[in-house]
């Protein structure tokens, strides 16, 4: 075997308690099938240890332990027991069939908890925490030991009780921030305290365990890999009690993209990151807010155009690890309002409308950039702009030039009014305004464009659907027309349904004043 020399990164151990303190969070509960599908997962990324509950909790939480034990292979799996004896036979028996087992005695170190919650001396705490780890010990070689929340307790009392509970026999102890008090700079300086007075030259690792209330679990929990720990307890989604734990995918993913800083590396297979996070996040009804670190949805998207525009030109210019890296899509880009030109080429590209610059729709510069100023409109109304969006936009509007632009509609229509249209067309002589009554208010806006254009086809067909997701959905019109024997199927998209309707009877205007030729429009428009 290799000795590793003084030059090799420090290996972490990733210990996940996703299925023990991740289910206290409020409202979840899960069920045995629900457990080994996300341990069996857990397993596959490569987590050391997976504490998989909390077996005294009741008989269905023993079972679920000891199933895990018989069924997955990897990782330690590790059950967690107060000091009370019951507490620890019953763990000892749920992991009976583990191929390699731990047992997790916790008790209390704060004077709060001390005093108020298990209302014992501080020499009880030490006397049965000694106590607890001989008996654990009986039972495996792997015993971790933790004293609640460190962080708001006398740190010399808390010197004093892991001494003893590591010459009981803890090989694992673990530094909890049960409450989420510390800060990095507090929480390393104990885990170095804890490093130099009682583990130095002995075979005990030491391990973190921090709560968010005040969003700084992660931050913590690194502040102590910076100061000696070898172990981070935490779960995915940083789901837990409260705020949560500890992130896994942030603790893991910092510690690979910042190597250069920590000096150190996890055992995880960052690919299955993401869909590890997604499997808790639909077992445990818990969403995942877009913007969380490594696996919300806006963690890789890009949306404004000068971050879209620098990514495009070099990925790194707004990046700092690849989404590949752990198990999801390339960057994305979102298509809104902010976005530019650049994006909406490249845009344009990965849906096949545009080739290395060649023109494949008949989308030159100049279409390109009709179409830009037309997406900058649906953006506005709409938010973000689905590839469909971009599909309907193309088909509807670029394959001919346009005499007649819609400048601007209005629109009255009510139960006790005449549906009236008013529009203002944009053509390269000028501005045309008309206005119009109709059956209905599509009609109306119908009405006055063929008044504004001078040319009325008849309508034959009409269909809209809905071609996007969301309330937001584009509606798209296609409205089949006769003019002059000809048959054309005009095209208009929109939020709004009338509007859609208005550009698909200019659309099809349009491509009859393409094929009869301006001379015949503006006899028409004189009649
Ligand atoms: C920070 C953490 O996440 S710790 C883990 C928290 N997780 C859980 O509590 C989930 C599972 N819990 C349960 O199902 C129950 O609380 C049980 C089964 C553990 C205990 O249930 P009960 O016997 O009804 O006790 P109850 O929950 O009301 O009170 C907790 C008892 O444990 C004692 N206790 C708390 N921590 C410890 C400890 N580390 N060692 C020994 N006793 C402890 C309390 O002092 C209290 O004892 P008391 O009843 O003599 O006052
Ligand atoms: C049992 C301990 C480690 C715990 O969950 C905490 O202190 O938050």
């Amino acid at each position: 075997m290799t000795q590793p020399t003084s030059t090799d990164p420090r290996r972490i151990h990733i210990f996940d308690t996703t299925l023990r303190d991740g289910e206290q969070s409020p409202g979840v509960a899960l069920n045995h099938a629900q457990k080994l599908e996300i341990a069996h997962q857990l397993a596959r990324l490569g987590v050391d240890v997976i504490e998989a509950g909390f077996p005294i909790t009741s008989d269905g939480d023993f079972e679920c332990v000891s199933r895990i034990s018989r069924e997955v292979r990897g990782p330690v799996i590790c059950g967690l027991a107060r000091t009370a004896r019951a507490d620890i036979e019953r763990a000892a028996k749920a992991l009976e069939a583990a191929a390699r087992s731990r047992i997790h005695v916790f008790t209390s170190a704060s004077k709060v908890q001390i005093e108020h919650m298990l209302r014992k001396t501080p020499e009880q705490v030490i006397e049965s925490s000694v106590q607890a780890v001989r008996l654990a010990r009986q039972y495996t070689d792997d015993v971790e030991f933790s004293g609640q929340d460190v962080m708001r307790a006398d740190f010399d009392f808390v010197i004093r009780l892991y001494r003893e509970a590591i010459e009981a026999g803890a090989t694992v102890i673990n530094i909890p921030d049960t409450v989420g008090y510390g800060t990095p700079q507090e929480y390393g300086a104990l885990i170095a305290r804890v490093r130099d007075e009682i583990v130095q030259g002995r075979n005990v690792a030491i391990s973190t365990h921090c709560h968010d209330d005040l969003g700084m679990a992660t931050a913590n929990s690194l502040a102590a890999v910076e100061n000696g720990a070898t172990q981070i307890e935490c779960t995915v989604n940083g789901i837990g009690e409260r705020a949560g734990n500890t992130s896994l995918e942030e603790v893991v993913m910092a510690i690979h993209t910042r190597r250069d800083h920590y000096q150190a590396q996890t055992g995880i297979n960052t690919r299955e990151i993401n869909r590890v996070s997604r499997m808790v996040s639909r077992l445990t009804g818990m969403p995942v807010q877009p913007n969380k670190a490594i696996v919300g949805e806006n963690a890789f998207a890009h949306e404004s155009g000068i971050h879209q525009d620098g990514v495009l030109k070099h990925k790194e210019t707004y990046e700092i690890m690849n989404a590949e890296l752990v198990g999801r899509e390339a960057a994305v880009m979102v298509m809104g309002k902010h976005s530019g030109r650049a994006a909406f080429r490249k845009a344009l590209s990965d849906l096949g409308y545009v080739t290395d610059g060649q023109n494949d729709f008949g989308l030159n510069d100049e279409a390109i950039n009709v179409l830009f100023t037309r997406f900058k409109e649906l953006a506005d109304r709409k938010g973000q702009i689905y590839a469909d969006d971009l599909r309907a936009l193309v088909e509807a509007g670029a394959e001919i030039a346009q005499t007649f632009h819609l400048g601007s509609l209005q629109v009255l229509s009510g139960t006790h009014v005449t549906p009236t249209a008013t529009v203002r067309l944009e053509t390269p002589d000028g501005l045309r305004e008309a206005a119009s009554t109709g059956d209905g208010p599509v009609a109306a806006a119908m009405n006055a464009i063929s008044q504004a254009t001078g040319i009325t086809p008849e309508l034959e067909t009409y269909r809209l659907q809905s071609v996007t997701r969301g309330n937001e959905a584009l509606g798209e019109v296609s409205a089949g027309v006769r003019y002059g024997g000809m048959t054309i199927m005009g095209i208009g998209l929109a939020t709004d349904v009338v509007e859609a309707s208005a550009r698909a009877w200019l659309h099809a205007i349009n491509q009859i004043v393409a094929g009869a030729g301006k001379s015949r429009i503006e006899t028409e428009t004189t009649v």
